[in-house]
């Protein structure tokens, strides 16, 4: 709902968390979590253990909410093709880049993919997996991981194929390494993680690709062992989904789980380029649950439903907001989109962050809203600061509230105001309190300014 990474405006965002995990907690309904900065937020409001789902997917999940087909999903095996995906491998289509799956069963997008819960201890023990994970995880300048939860929530699947007799070769990218490999790019720190969080010894493979070393080391790997290949983007051909790339690491494996819904939005070779060479080709049990709550949501919304779209700007969400408004009763927007959403009612947002070009639009969403009855809510008012905050500094910047519509020339609105922490998203939701009612008209200052913490309009908080 605003600049979150400073303390001074991270009000609205952990009080948006808030008021959704207490409707979770308390009213049963369904609270999905989206977008890189949206679940980071989460996370560090300590709040994400009581909301329904928290989403892996970034991009991914945005062009599952705007209903686009992933590539990585419409090219797993169909479950109603069980009998067909399960023929012994060398029955299946020869391993050559030239043929495709033989089983070219038409995949249409609302079919139910196979799962790796279909596979059991016959189908898994001894045999070796090629499993696709998004271990796409931030580092710092050390190389120490940041942020584990993409690697926790690739371990139950991976923990599955293990307990059913399987070697797992999980594979992955890693940032966006431009000319091969590179130490800052490697997943060495990946497999040291896993192996701590699973309390398994695993090695990181020097490739993805079958060179005679990785065959070595694929061969030595007993039943219940995993290994991490190295980034699959360390290859040019990664992401032009290069066949010649899917069928080497295709090569290592006799069958293919698809785990990663970070990146099932690409078409690459480790992501849809392999399940040409591998049958079965099956989701695991992280896509699956992504699917099942975000898919679910857009393909059988239960009603109500409301979309809360925050960050930093309204182009990168005008398509999630366009599909959403099939769906939705309410919008919540924040954010720095507000502020053009504002400007294109007529209102004055000082320096605040606008997308001029997207005015227009914007005006026409508001249009299309009115049209299918669906309320678009601004907050009420806004935390503007006279800087941008750098850093994250606590009280480096003046902090002023002001009513949405009277934000002051100069400013920047970065964060919702008191008014909307009580109500804007309470009161759509059937959780208002009170007091949002009678609250001040006019620009209104924090309590903390109401204690006498106020210097010359600076509030140290
Ligand atoms: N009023 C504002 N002015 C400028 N930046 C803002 C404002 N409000 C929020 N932001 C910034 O927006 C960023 C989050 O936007 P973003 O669009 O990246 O979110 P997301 O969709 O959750 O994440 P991702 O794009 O990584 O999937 C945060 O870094 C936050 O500081
Ligand atoms: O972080 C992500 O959204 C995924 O890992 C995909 O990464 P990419 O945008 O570099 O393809």
């Amino acid at each position: 709902m605003g600049v979150f990474e400073s303390p001074q405006f991270s009000k609205g965002t952990y009080d948006v968390a808030e008021c959704i995990a207490e409707l979770t907690e308390k009213n049963g309904a369904i609270s999905i979590i989206g977008g890189g900065d949206s679940v980071s937020a989460v996370n560090k409001s300590g709040l994400a253990p009581k909301m329904s789902h928290i989403s892996t997917g970034g991009g991914a999940s945005l062009e599952l909410l705007e209903g686009k087909v992933l590539p990585g999903v419409a090219a797993l095996d169909d479950k109603d093709t069980a009998a067909a995906a399960m023929a012994p491998k060398a029955a299946a289509a020869p391993k050559a880049a030239t043929a495709p799956k033989a089983a070219a069963a038409p995949k249409a997008a609302p079919s139910v993919k196979k799962s790796v819960e279909d596979l059991g201890e016959a189908d898994l023990k001894g045999k070796t997996v090629l499993i696709r994970c998004d271990l796409n995880v931030p580092l710092n300048a050390d190389l120490e991981i940041t942020d584990e939860t993409r690697i926790t929530a690739s371990i139950p699947t991976i923990e599955y194929l293990c307990s059913k007799g399987a070697k797992v070769l999980a594979c992955s990218h890693l940032g966006r390494p431009k000319d091969g490999p590179e130490e800052k790019f490697s997943l060495k720190p990946v497999a040291k993680k896993l192996g701590e969080l699973m309390k398994k010894d695993i090695k990181c493979a020097p490739d993805c690709k079958a060179t005679d070393e990785v065959k070595g080391m694929v061969s030595a790997m007993g039943e219940g062992d995993v290994m991490v290949l190295e980034n699959t983007r360390f290859y040019k051909g990664e992401t032009k989904n290069d066949p010649e790339l899917a069928e080497s690491m295709a090569s290592l494996a006799d069958l293919f789980v698809n785990d990663a819904f970070g990146t099932a939005h690409r078409a690459h070779s480790s992501t849809e380029g392999v399940t040409k060479f591998l049958r079965p080709s099956v989701s695991g049990f992280l896509l699956k649950k992504e699917l099942d709550y975000l898919k679910g949501a857009v393909d059988s919304p239960v009603k109500p439903m409301a979309a809360i779209v925050g960050g930093a700007k309204v182009s990168t969400k005008i398509p999630v907001i366009e599909s959403m408004l099939e769906k939705v009763d309410k919008v919540i927007i924040g954010g720095g989109m507000v502020f053009t959403f504002l400007k294109a009612r007529g209102l004055s947002v000082g320096n605040s962050l606008v997308e001029d070009d997207l005015i227009e639009t914007v005006k026409q969403l508001e249009e299309q809203a009115k049209a299918k009855g669906v309320e678009i809510i601004l907050p009420s008012d806004i935390a503007c600061g006279d800087e941008f905050p750098v850093g994250g500094q606590r009280g480096s910047t003046t902090r002023w509230v002001a009513r949405r519509t009277e934000i002051p020339g100069g400013w920047l609105g970065l964060d919702n105001g008191p008014k909307a922490h009580r109500g804007d998203a309470r009161l759509p939701c059937g959780l208002c309190q009170d007091d949002h009612l009678e609250r001040p008209h006019g620009s209104v200052r924090e309590p903390a300014v109401q204690q006498g913490h106020l210097r010359r309009g600076r509030v140290h908080r």
